[in-house]
């Protein structure tokens, strides 16, 4: 049903924007009804209005916790013009129609990351704005209600039009934007009060995706990328792009930047990872762990990407390059492939909770930080430091990996790997015949288990392929048969106490 905007109520907190919205209702001879601070406005851009007051016969009270809270406010926005009981009441009680609702809520979570004073935090608890808001996006089938100034445009396009009218879907359109908006604000507030940090999709922007992890299905992705990177180059991400950079960004999160660390993520595991002395070295050692896989990945560095590793790269197919800058000459080179994409990391994520949906519902809990909660050495020996550094690098490794999972390290470099697997001395003989299909000699390595061994199987098979450290976290009630074999054969155990199971 096309409606004609007769009337409007604007209550804005920042009133920029706004001029020739103002110019055009005044051009269509719509009535403004307003509340003080945007009247002031209004009536210094030239065009006359009606304050709130002479509605309500009420000043604004409390400092401003109360001026629209009035049944001539709410009465105009959600009286049904099809009823006629509504109709006769409305004319009783004096109370004018009221077609469109502009409102800008007052900036809560702004202020939230501006102060800590409370007082000023709960000043800025919108009440009357979100009322307007869900009055008018109730009556959808009358009203039409604009509750974020990125829909101004639309509604500049609505005005220009010949007779300002609007349809039913229009306005249930803006309905529904409306509902969101006072969802992302109440859960803004929420958060604030309950001192939880769960991510909020009605407030962040939402981005429509090609498709989802296949192509049959519809994704979108609702955050701000524009905080974590910034896109230098190439094609738009896809879903699995962004789930294999976030892989990829939570694993460089690990390392410290003064030590130069180069990884390739596919399907969210480590493929190869390595530190070096350069950037060019550490990509060479990260990809011979595993060249075969590194096909088409994401990859990830911690440092400049300068110009003789992006020669080195350049002749490797990968979807993504993730670093924290780029020098001229390397951006050139890389810049050949149309589709390539080219991050550059901006502030690292610290997310506090993770997520995800099961059985209809949502699963949530901290990040799984840290490394080691004890360094116990339990084996024959204690490590040597250079086994330490490995038997650290290897266990930061393994939390990037599913479970279950086996590291293998040496050197710095990651030469094998079992994941996802559903025995963990599965994933011990995927990581002993990867390290051996690259011809490695496992000889001084270093193991790392995202979780006990169950059993003196796994330290066992490792150790007649050549491994002489294990890290794990231990809790099984049979650890000590893994440590009497370390025992017996001189061979390292460091048990952490923090499990890295990871689903
Ligand atoms: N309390 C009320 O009755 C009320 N009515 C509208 N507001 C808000 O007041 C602001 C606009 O005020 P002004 O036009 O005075 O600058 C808007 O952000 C609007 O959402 C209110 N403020 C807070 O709840």
């Amino acid at each position: 049903m096309q409606k004609k905007i007769q009337s409007a109520l604007i209550s804005v907190y920042y009133k920029n924007g706004l001029e020739k919205i103002i110019q055009l209702l005044k051009e269509n001879n719509i009535t403004i009804y307003t509340t003080g601070g945007t009247q002031k406005f209004i009536e210094d851009a030239g065009v006359s209005c009606v304050a709130v007051e002479s509605l309500t016969g009420f000043p604004s009270i409390l400092g401003g916790r109360v001026k629209t809270l009035h049944p001539s406010v709410f009465g105009g926005i959600l009286a049904r013009r099809e009823m006629e009981s509504d109709l006769q009441e409305m004319k009783q009680y004096n109370i004018p129609e009221i077609d469109l609702v502009i409102v800008d809520l007052y900036p809560f979570e702004e202020t939230v990351k501006s102060t800590d004073d409370e007082k000023t935090i709960i000043e800025k608890i919108d009440v009357g704005g979100p009322s307007m808001i869900r009055a008018a996006a109730k009556n959808f089938a009358n009203v039409l209600v604009i509750a974020d100034k990125n829909n101004y445009t639309d509604l500049e396009n609505i005005l220009s039009q010949k007779n300002a009218e609007t349809s039913l879907e229009e306005r249930k359109q803006f309905a529904a934007k409306a509902f969101d908006v006072c969802s992302g604000y109440d859960m803004a507030i929420s958060n604030y009060f309950n001192k939880t940090d769960f991510l909020n999709p009605f407030v962040a922007d939402k981005k429509v995706l090609r498709y989802g992890e296949n192509p049959h299905q519809q994704a979108s992705f609702a955050g701000n990328l524009d905080e974590v990177f910034e896109q230098l180059h190439g094609k738009e991400l896809s879903y699995n792009n962004l789930v294999d950079v976030d892989a990829a960004i939570q694993l460089m999160n690990e390392f410290n930047s003064s030590t130069i660390t180069f990884a390739i993520i596919k399907h969210t595991n480590v493929c190869g990872i390595a530190q070096s002395v350069n950037v060019n070295e550490a990509f060479n050692a990260a990809l011979s762990g595993d060249p075969e896989s590194a096909f088409g990945g994401v990859l990830i560095a911690n440092a400049s990407i300068d110009k003789t590793t992006a020669d080195t790269l350049n002749s490797l197919f990968f979807e993504v390059l993730i670093a924290p800058s780029f020098d001229a000459d390397a951006l050139e080179i890389l810049q050949s492939k149309k589709n390539r994409i080219l991050l550059k990391t901006k502030n690292s994520v610290q997310q506090k909770q993770m997520s995800k949906t099961v059985l209809n519902g949502i699963l949530s809990q901290d990040f799984d930080k840290g490394n080691f909660a004890e360094w116990k050495e339990e084996g024959g020996r204690n490590s040597s430091p250079e086994e330490k550094d490995n038997l650290i690098f290897a266990n930061l490794v393994c939390k990037h990996l599913k479970s279950n999972a086996i590291a293998i390290i040496k050197d710095k470099q990651l030469i094998g790997k079992g994941c996802g697997q559903t025995s963990r001395v599965d994933a011990l003989r995927q990581a002993i015949a990867k390290a051996t299909q690259f011809n490695f000699d496992l000889k001084d390595s270093v193991v790392a288990s995202d979780a006990f061994f169950p059993f003196d199987d796994c330290v066992k098979i490792a150790h007649e392929a050549g491994v002489t450290a294990f890290i794990q976290p231990g809790g099984s009630i049979r650890d000590k048969d893994s440590i009497e074999y370390c025992k017996a054969n001189n061979l390292v155990m460091v048990i952490t106490g923090l499990r890295h199971f990871k689903h």
